[in-house]
């Protein structure tokens, strides 16, 4: 590569791709090297408790480099490009705390684990008024909150925080939640009790009446509860999600012991930050209407006239006046597309109040969307 640059001889196309790639890949090794290395100096500030971010320290690095440079680049250039390169080695030094609502080794426990693929601290919080508290006061960066079940409905317990905090989503994710059977053994036959959640008891009836004949049935308040009695026993047998096993050092003994299949949560990752365009995103609002006839279909006009695909609309009482209601609406785009953000203008004529809750890439995953 180096022959290349300093002779005149012409090379063809394959030959300087060629040398362009033995080049990235030093790069791509040199920015690794150097964001590890960013990751130890997090570990020192930690230990000394300074700050993540260094100004001066920034400012001496981009005058260094420039006073080095040779060209082609501009300054302009190895500015912008050792910026970028700062905000990523700044990142890596924040620890990315995720909060949950309990149960632990619940379902937004495995759902928080499966979005961030088990990278970060992943913090349990008492409730989901809980976690979107600690994100407001930035004590964890992000938060996943379920918002709807496909046999439940609405979570209208998160939706009603989402008026009440300022915060942005910034992801949706599709989990199928199985029932399974779980023992410290994951033999059938050692299993004389079982603990389980009501509502899994009851999603369940029918498998645990016909094979579960003669062994007692027993209603417990969480699943970890019930975890933490299998482990010591085992003639006990728990019901939850396989995926949570390991969690638990529990083994399956059966998946997806429950009567109708189908059960999909829909989760939202909740954080400060606004996420960039994906090419195929979703946008969130909540609205209310005045209260006179035909407000809804007025504010809904802009939506349809810009051609724009209404994936929910969902209403809850906003609690300040009787019998008046917000509503919480998804769209296909993105704020920044302006034929979404021209809409959002044209509905607000037609609207007490609207809120921007986030813009972020769609979830669009058949077989998790229909629990197939
Ligand atoms: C790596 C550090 O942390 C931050 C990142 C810097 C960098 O990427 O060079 C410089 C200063 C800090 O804002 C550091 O303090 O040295």
């Amino acid at each position: 590569m180096e022959y290349i640059l300093e002779t005149k001889e012409k090379f063809n196309l394959d030959q300087l791709r060629c040398a362009i790639d033995e080049i990235d890949n030093n790069i791509l090794e040199l920015i690794n090297k150097r964001l590890s290395l960013g990751k130890h100096i997090g570990d020192v500030k930690k230990e000394k408790g300074t700050k993540v971010l260094d100004r001066n320290r920034e400012k001496e690095v981009l005058q260094r480099l420039c006073a080095l440079n040779n060209g082609p680049a501009t300054d302009d250039l190895v500015r912008y490009l050792f910026n970028v390169i700062m905000t990523a080695t700044k990142e890596i030094q924040k620890a990315k705390i995720i909060a949950f609502p309990g149960p632990e080794a619940g379902d937004a426990h495995i759902a928080a684990l499966n979005i961030f693929s088990h990278s970060g601290t992943f913090v349990l919080q008492p409730t989901i008024r809980d976690v979107f508290r600690g994100v407001d006061k930035k004590e964890s960066r992000y938060g996943v909150v379920p918002v709807e079940n496909s046999i439940e409905g609405a979570i209208s317990n998160t939706l009603d925080l989402f008026s009440e905090f300022n915060l942005n989503i910034i992801a949706e994710y599709y989990d199928q939640i199985s029932c399974d059977l779980l023992s410290i053994t994951g033999n059938i036959t050692d299993v004389k009790k079982i603990y389980a959640l009501p509502q899994s008891i009851a999603r369940c009836r029918g498998w645990l009446g016909n094979k579960m004949q003669g062994v007692d049935i027993i209603e417990i308040g969480t699943s970890a509860a019930a975890a933490r009695i299998a482990v010591e026993d085992p003639s006990v047998a728990v019901i939850a999600t396989g995926r949570s096993a390991h969690i638990y050092g529990l083994q399956e003994i059966e998946s997806k012991i429950e009567d109708h299949m189908g059960n999909v949560t829909r989760f939202l990752v909740i954080g400060n930050e606004k996420m960039h365009p994906s090419g195929c995103d979703k946008t969130s609002i909540v609205f209310v209407t005045s209260h006179t006839p035909g407000a809804l279909l007025m504010a809904l006009e802009p939506v349809k006239k810009a051609g724009l695909n209404m994936v929910k609309l969902e209403s809850r009482p906003t609690r300040h006046q009787n019998w008046s209601y917000y509503f919480f609406m998804d769209i296909e785009g993105h704020i920044l597309d302006s034929r979404v953000s021209d809409a959002l203008e044209g509905m607000k004529k037609h609207c007490l109040f609207l809120k921007h809750l986030g813009s972020y890439p769609a979830f669009y995953n058949e077989k998790n969307v229909h629990g197939g």
